[in-house]
């Protein structure tokens, strides 16, 4: 059974007299990974201080756990969650006795506090340091410790504000890949507030974007990554090529104009007022002579290699025409056959071009 653990309805918080946090409907199920993603300012930190009930709301309904917090779910939910911030504070002493913390406040058994804490240890690679004074950790590692203590007593719901922002980006993908197997494991449901689509992709099955306190887009990672709503989600993820446009529309199918002539059909619902086309770069292609892409109903544009930046995975390549600059991801095997200067034919799917507003 999908169990709610957290239910946001018509929630709205004031922070001085400006409307800082305007939810609608969110929930979020058991063992759910979820990213909160958005600009500076959005709100991110807002939403998970109102779930962690550090902050209170002026309207609406949080459920947490499937109780209403203003009525009587309040105790319940503290016992099954924890946060974490960007600082993890450990007090003096050692990383034993700051991980057992939680479970001393909860008065449990010297046996179960022993067991527990060398299982906390363990799922987070830091059984090495048990002994270690807290104040003699790496950065790293007091993450570590800090996610080992905020899941020792087994909490049903993690909530994350960027806690591993200021690591670099080998151990923030080790530390986020650990906790995902563990919450995995133990179905904890985990919201994760991230400004790094990395991070998103790798960890996520869900992103929630928060602009101006409302959510603006809810989808799996790869949604959010390939059609964002808007141009504030398409800078957000970085979309490579974000094409101003113009749509002529009948009703039933529109075409869309870009620069220079560039014109093609879309068959699907074109947004009212859309005003430009997001294409991802690994969207665009090259053609040549024998391509088996011609097949396919693509739109082409003659232009020049402009710019060619390698890159793991994927190398980019800025193609320009005398309207029109395009980015393309190339495999490198392709990329490094590739001259700056040289003139080439683009190609891309309309079927792959986001419209927004
Ligand atoms: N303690 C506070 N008192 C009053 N207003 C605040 C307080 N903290 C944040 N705000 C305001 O609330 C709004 C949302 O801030 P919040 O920190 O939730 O955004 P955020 O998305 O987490 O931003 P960032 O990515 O920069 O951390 C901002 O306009 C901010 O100025």
């Amino acid at each position: 059974m999908n169990h709610t653990i957290v239910e946001l309805t018509g929630i709205k918080v004031y922070r001085n007299r400006q409307l800082t946090l305007n939810i609608e409907q969110l929930s979020v199920a058991a063992g759910e990974l979820v990213a909160v993603a958005g600009p500076n300012g959005a709100g991110k930190s807002t939403l998970l201080q109102v779930i962690n009930m550090l902050l209170p709301y002026q309207q609406g309904v949080l459920k947490l756990f499937g109780r209403d917090i203003s009525q009587t779910g309040r105790e319940d939910a503290r016992c099954n969650s924890s946060m974490m911030f960007q600082e993890t504070l450990l007090v003096n002493g050692t990383v034993y006795d700051n991980v057992a913390l939680p479970l001393n406040f909860r008065n449990y058994t010297q046996t179960e506090i022993e067991e527990q804490v060398a299982a906390a240890l363990k799922n987070f690679h830091c059984q090495h340091l048990a002994e270690r004074q807290a104040k003699q950790l790496s950065g790293g590692e007091v993450q570590r410790v800090g996610l080992a203590r905020a899941l020792v007593y087994q909490p049903k719901l993690l909530l994350l504000d960027e806690p591993f922002a200021a690591l670099d980006t080998a151990t923030r993908t080790a530390i986020l890949g650990d906790l995902k197997q563990v919450a995995v494991a133990n179905r904890i449901t985990v919201l994760l507030v991230s400004h790094n689509f990395n991070d998103v992709l790798s960890f996520a099955d869900r992103v929630v974007v928060l602009a101006d306190g409302r959510m603006i887009q809810d989808d799996c990672p790869e949604v959010v990554l390939r059609r964002p709503v808007n141009l504030e989600v398409a800078n957000l993820v970085d979309m490579d090529n974000i094409l101003p446009c113009q749509v002529e529309t009948d009703g039933r199918e529109a075409i869309v104009r870009l620069a220079g002539g560039v014109a093609f059909r879309q068959n699907k619902p074109v947004p009212v007022g859309a005003a430009a086309c997001c294409l991802p770069g690994d969207a665009v292609y090259i053609l040549n002579r024998s391509s088996a892409l011609r097949r396919q109903p693509l739109v082409t544009i003659n232009g020049t290699i402009a710019g060619i930046t390698p890159g793991i995975g994927a190398y980019k390549v800025r193609v320009e025409s005398s309207s029109l600059s395009l980015t393309m991801r190339a495999p490198r095997e392709q990329a490094t056959g590739l001259i700056s200067g040289s003139q080439v034919e683009v190609a891309f799917n309309p079927d792959e071009v986001q419209l927004i507003c």
